[in-house]
């Protein structure tokens, strides 16, 4: 699904507008009737008490409409317009005598903080403030209606937006944004919601389809693509009657240091659970032993020296390598790493310690392999590309970090981002529950055991990254969040492949985050 921006959402209202022979009052209608059936099919009629909060745009524009349907249809509903300044919209003005013409008074004109309604806890708060037509912060007494909406613990739905927050851009502001507990968007989520800073204000979201132009989306270049279930589907790549072990691929999984060997069992074990078709791990000596006894299918070859990897040397033709969890940071390992970048020819997974050692030596950068996938979590990468300033510029900055060494980056976390270039994909799978020791060493295995596979570099950490996440969510639901070990994720691994194709009892359930 396309993430779009601010400015290519206004764009595409405009085309729909004049393709379509529609006006804008019309659209206005249909997004504010589309709100007014949500809530309608919930609350069927209660006589709980809505305040809605209407800015003087075409956010506030659809809170009267939604306000209007609700009061024809006896809700008992108050509208407030936030009245900033003189500058309405058009459609707003329109939508303004509408209420006045159904419900002989007007909606309660605001100017300053005396004029805040008392909202109880119980009641429900509609949010129309502002949409993507966002400009600045808001401040002053708007900055506390806000605040003071957010205080009141009233169930709140935003339309569009959580105002005070920009679709596309960083909040300057978050004591000026409203807490949403539920966002009922246009079209497609907003990119702001997947990000750590801001997806917070919208926890829970749904995309409602307004019958914008087609054609304008699909031939807008979007900011992000958003990777759900129809499109994970289209990654997977089905297994054929002849097809034998060396169809896909061998892969060598180098991890593991004295204490450390369960990253490498972790990793060689999503390997083979993703579909290698054979995996060696590469471990120091000292791991011989509990390489073999914890996974006897994956065969194991050794360092020369005990308790770390100094020099990475096998005989085996392999299609695909996972480096780095678990391998520590001292100087023999770097050294071990600068020649298996140099000479390794099969695509790459870089990892964990790997990644700390290219931060500290940027010699491994200079021989860092084109095409390889690197998947720190947000310390690694700092320590990679340096601090950032707020998300977006974390992203433009992995953007380029990317596009300099030619490598696919990820953004670990809830909503993982996959980075090459300038694309970026954002995972819909995934919970807090995989916050756990080990769960990024079974990404890594899960990704290398799909490039073995034959899947390419993007396409593999694109469709990892859903894999693992789905094999989280399943787990999770049986075990609880808590519970969850990363091994548990990687035994999963099969149900996620199951679930790619299951039918889904909410349809487009995994929209909401
Ligand atoms: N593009 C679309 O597809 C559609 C958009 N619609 C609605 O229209 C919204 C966008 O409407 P608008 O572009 O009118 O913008 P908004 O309604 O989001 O509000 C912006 C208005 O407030 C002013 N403003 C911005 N920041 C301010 C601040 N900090 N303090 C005080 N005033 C500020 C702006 O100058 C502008 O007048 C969407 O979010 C959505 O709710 C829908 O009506 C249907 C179709
Ligand atoms: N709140 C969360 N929601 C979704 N996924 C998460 C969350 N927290 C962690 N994860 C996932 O778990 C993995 C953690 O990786 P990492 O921090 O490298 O773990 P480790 O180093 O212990 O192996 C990543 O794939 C990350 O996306
Ligand atoms: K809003």
């Amino acid at each position: 699904m396309k993430i779009f921006s601010a400015e290519q959402l206004h764009q595409a209202d405009k085309v729909t507008t004049k393709k379509h022979e529609i006006t804008s009052l019309d659209l206005m209608e249909r997004a504010g009737s589309q709100i007014f059936n949500w809530l309608h099919q919930r609350l069927q009629g209660a006589p709980v008490p809505i305040h809605i909060f209407c800015g003087i745009g075409n956010n506030g524009g659809d809170g009267l409409v939604v306000g209007r349907l609700l009061i024809e249809n006896g809700y008992s509903v108050t509208i407030y317009v936030a009245n900033f300044t003189d500058k309405r919209s058009k459609c707003f003005l329109v939508n303004y005598d509408k209420v006045k013409s159904i419900s002989k008074k007007w909606p309660v004109l605001m100017t300053s903080e005396e004029d805040f309604p008392q909202i109880n806890k119980k009641d429900i708060v509609i949010d129309a403030l502002f949409g993507i037509g966002l400009n600045r912060s808001p401040e002053g007494w708007v900055k506390k209606l806000i605040q003071h909406i957010n205080t009141s613990e009233s169930f709140t739905l935003s339309i569009d937006m959580p105002s005070g927050m920009y679709a596309d851009t960083a909040t300057e502001d978050f004591d000026a944004v409203v807490e949403a507990n539920h966002v009922l968007t246009f079209q497609a989520p907003k990119f702001s919601f997947f990000l750590p800073e801001t997806g917070k204000y919208a926890p829970y979201f749904e995309a409602l389809d307004i019958g914008l132009d087609p054609e304008f989306l699909h031939t807008t270049e979007p900011l992000a693509q958003l990777i759900l279930k129809p499109q994970a589907q289209q990654f997977y790549r089905q297994r054929k009657k002849y097809d034998h072990k060396g169809t896909f691929g061998h892969a060598l999984i180098i991890a593991g240091s004295y204490g450390k060997m369960g990253a490498a069992i972790l990793s060689s074990k999503a390997a083979f659970r993703i579909g290698a078709g054979l995996v060696t791990c590469f471990v120091p000596e000292c791991g011989y032993q509990i390489v073999q006894t914890a996974i006897p299918e994956a065969m194991t070859l050794t360092d020369k020296e005990d308790d770390l990897i100094t020099n990475i040397e096998f005989d085996i033709e392999v299609a695909a390598i996972g480096v780095g969890m678990g391998i520590g940071t001292k100087k023999e390992t770097v050294a071990a790493l600068q020649k298996l970048f140099s000479e390794a020819k099969a695509p790459m997974v870089i990892d964990a310690d790997a990644l700390n050692c290219i931060s500290e030596n940027e010699s491994l950068l200079k021989v860092l392999p084109k095409q390889s996938v690197l998947t720190p979590h947000p310390g690694e990468l700092k320590r990679l590309i340096g601090d950032w300033k707020n998300d977006f510029d974390k992203i433009e900055k992995t953007k380029k970090f990317s596009e300099k060494y030619e490598v696919v980056v990820l953004i670990k976390g809830a909503n993982t981002m996959t980075i090459f270039g300038d694309m970026v994909y954002i995972n819909s799978t995934g919970n807090p529950g995989m916050a756990t020791a080990g769960s990024g060493d079974v990404l890594s295995g899960v990704i290398t055991g799909l490039l073995s596979q034959g899947y390419d570099p993007l396409l593999a950490s694109v469709f990892g990254v859903y894999l693992h996440g789905s094999a989280g969510n399943i787990v999770s639901q049986q075990i609880s969040f808590e519970a969850v070990m990363a091994s548990d994720i990687a035994d999963t691994l099969g149900d996620a492949y199951i679930e790619l194709f299951a039918k889904d009892p909410v349809p487009g359930g995994e929209q909401q985050q």
